[in-house]
C-alpha cells in the first residue's frame, strides 16, 4: 500500500484513476492544481506523485522544481500526452522517476508505480549497475564512441560527455569507470538537474553542524565518498555560480573545504561530466564559467542520438525485448513486420530511454510470442506521418506510394484491424484495400 497523490486537471480520469488504485490497495489523494498540492505536500507525507504534465496553474516542472528545493526525496511520475514526449524526457532530467504516456494502460501504471515504489526502498539494484544489461551496438558510429571510451577510460583525464537526453551519458560515464584504474574505488553519480542551489553544495562538499539552518549534523560531501574514484555530475549546466568556483577551487587544488569549516581535506576524484545542452553556449552567455569548462573539457565524447545509429536500433529493439520478457514474464519472440517498420520509422526523440518504455510497455501489453503493432502508442503513428514531409524525395511516385503506406497503416490501426471498416474510411472497396496491403507488405 502507498499514499499517491494526484496531479491532475480531469476530473473524470482523475476519478478512474483513483478507483482503480484504490482497488489496487493504494491510499489516493486527488487534487486538480498545483497550488494545492505544494499545500498538501508541507503538511503530509506521500509515497509517490502521479502529475499531469499540463495543468490549470502551471506546468509538471514546477511541481518537480519545487519538490526540489524543499530537498525531498519522493518518487514522481509523469503523466503526458505522447506528442510531449520530448518534455517527459526533461522531466526526468529535472527528477522525476519516470514517465507515462496518455492514454493510460492500467496494467502499465501499476508496473511504473511498482518500479518507483522499490526503487524509493532501495530493493531494486540500479539496473545500471550490471554489465550484461548493456550493449555497445555495431554501427559504424557506435565503433568510433567505443574507440573514444577506450582511448579515454585508462586515464586520468576529465571528460565531458555530451549527447541528448536519454542517450546513455550515464551508462557511458559508468563504462569510463569500469574500465579505468579506479574501478574498485566508489562511482558516485549525482544529478545535478535534481540539486536546488541551496543543497548543490552541501551535497557536493559537505558540512559541518550548524552550518546553515538545517545542518543538524556532519555531513560528508559526495567528493569525499567518492575519493579514488570517480565522480559523475550529470545535468552539470545546471550548477549555479557559486557553486561552480568551489568546484573549479575543488579541481585545481584536489582540497575541499566543507560548508562552515575551516578544514581542508585533499581529496583525489576523476570528473566526468555530462550535459546535454551546449555548455559552450551557457558559456558564452556568461552563464557557465569558461576556466570551469576548460578543466572539464579535457577530453569530450559525443553519445549519438539513437535515430543516427542505423542498424543499431535493430539491436537495441531485440536487446529490450529479452530484459522486458525477464521483467514481466512474457514470451515475445518477434514482433510483426508493421509494428517494426514503425519503430524504424519514428525518429525517438527521447532515444534509448523512450525506446525503452515503448518496448516495455509493447511486451506487457503481448500476451502472445509475436508483438503486434496494437501494442505501440496510436500516436506514435501520427507522429511518424508528421514526420514525412521531411521525406525530401523527388521521386513523386515514391513520396505517393510511402504517404499512401502511412494512411493504409495508420487507417488499419485506427479501426483496430477492421478491414471493412478501413476501406470505407479510405473510400475505396476492400479488394483494393487487400492488394495494396498486400503490395506494401502490411500485416
Ligand atoms: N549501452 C546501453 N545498453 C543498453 N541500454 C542502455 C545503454 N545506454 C542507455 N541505455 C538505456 O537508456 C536509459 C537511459 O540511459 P542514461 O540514463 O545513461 O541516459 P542519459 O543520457 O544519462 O539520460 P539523461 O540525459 O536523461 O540524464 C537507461 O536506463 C537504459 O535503459
Amino acid at each position: 500500500m502507498a499514499r499517491i497523490l494526484i496531479l491532475e486537471d480531469d476530473t473524470t480520469f482523475a476519478q478512474l484513476l483513483e478507483g482503480f488504485l484504490i482497488k489496487n490497495k493504494h491510499e489516493v489523494t486527488l487534487v486538480t492544481h498545483i497550488r494545492q498540492s505544494f499545500k498538501l505536500i508541507e503538511h503530509q507525507e506521500f509515497d509517490l506523485l502521479l502529475i499531469d504534465y499540463r495543468l490549470p496553474d502551471g506546468t509538471g516542472f514546477e511541481v518537480l522544481t519545487h519538490i526540489r528545493d524543499l530537498g525531498l526525496s519522493i518518487p514522481i511520475i509523469i503523466m503526458t500526452s505522447f506528442n510531449d514526449v520530448r518534455t517527459a524526457v526533461k522531466s526526468i532530467q529535472l527528477g522525476a522517476f519516470d514517465y507515462i504516456t496518455k492514454p493510460v494502460n492500467p496494467d502499465e501504471l501499476l508496473m511504473v508505480i511498482k518500479n518507483s515504489l522499490l526503487k524509493k526502498e532501495g530493493k531494486i539494484k540500479e539496473q545500471k549497475d550490471t554489465g550484461t544489461d548493456f550493449i555497445k551496438g555495431k554501427s559504424a558510429i557506435a565503433d568510433k564512441l567505443y574507440e573514444h571510451i577506450n582511448l579515454v577510460a585508462p586515464t586520468d583525464m576529465s571528460v565531458i560527455i555530451q549527447g541528448e537526453s536519454g542517450t546513455g551519458k550515464e551508462y557511458a560515464a559508468r563504462t569510463l569507470h569500469k574500465q579505468s584504474k579506479r574501478a574498485n574505488k566508489p562511482f558516485i553519480a549525482i544529478d545535478c538537474g535534481a540539486l536546488s542551489k541551496d543543497l548543490a553544495a552541501s551535497e557536493l562538499f559537505g558540512h559541518i553542524k550548524g552550518a546553515f539552518t538545517g545542518a543538524l549534523n556532519d555531513k560528508k560531501g559526495q567528493f569525499e565518498a567518492a575519493d579514488g574514484g570517480t565522480l559523475f555530475l550529470d545535468e552539470v549546466g545546471n550548477l549555479s555560480y557559486e557553486v561552480q568556483i568551489k568546484l573549479l577551487r575543488a579541481l585545481q587544488e584536489r582540497v575541499i573545504q566543507p560548508l562552515g569549516s575551516t578544514k581542508q581535506i585533499p581529496v583525489n576524484v576523476r570528473i566526468i561530466t555530462a550535459t546535454n545542452d551546449d555548455l559552450a553556449n551557457s558559456m558564452q552567455q556568461g552563464e557557465f564559467r569558461e576556466d570551469l569548462y576548460h578543466r572539464l573539457n579535457e577530453f569530450k565524447i559525443q553519445l549519438p542520438a539513437l535515430r543516427d545509429r542505423g542498424s543499431d536500433l535493430e539491436l537495441f529493439i531485440n536487446h529490450f525485448i529479452q530484459l522486458s520478457n525477464r521483467a514481466l514474464d512474457r514470451n515475445v519472440e518477434r514482433i510483426s513486420s508493421d509494428a517494426k517498420a514503425l519503430l524504424l520509422q519514428y525518429d525517438w526523440p527521447g532515444n534509448l530511454r523512450e525506446l525503452s518504455n515503448v518496448i516495455k510497455r509493447m511486451v506487457l501489453l503481448s500476451t502472445g510470442e509475436v508483438a503486434q503493432v496494437e501494442a505501440l502508442p496510436d500516436e506514435m503513428m501520427i507522429s511518424i506521418n508528421q514526420q514525412l514531409p521531411k521525406n525530401s524525395s523527388s521521386d513523386l511516385k515514391a513520396v505517393n506510394e510511402s504517404n499512401e503506406k502511412a494512411l493504409i497503416t495508420e487507417t488499419l490501426i485506427k479501426v483496430k484491424h477492421n478491414k471493412s471498416k478501413a476501406a470505407k474510411l479510405l473510400n475505396i472497396d476492400r479488394k483494393t484495400l487487400y492488394s495494396k496491403m498486400e503490395r506494401y507488405g502490411i500485416e
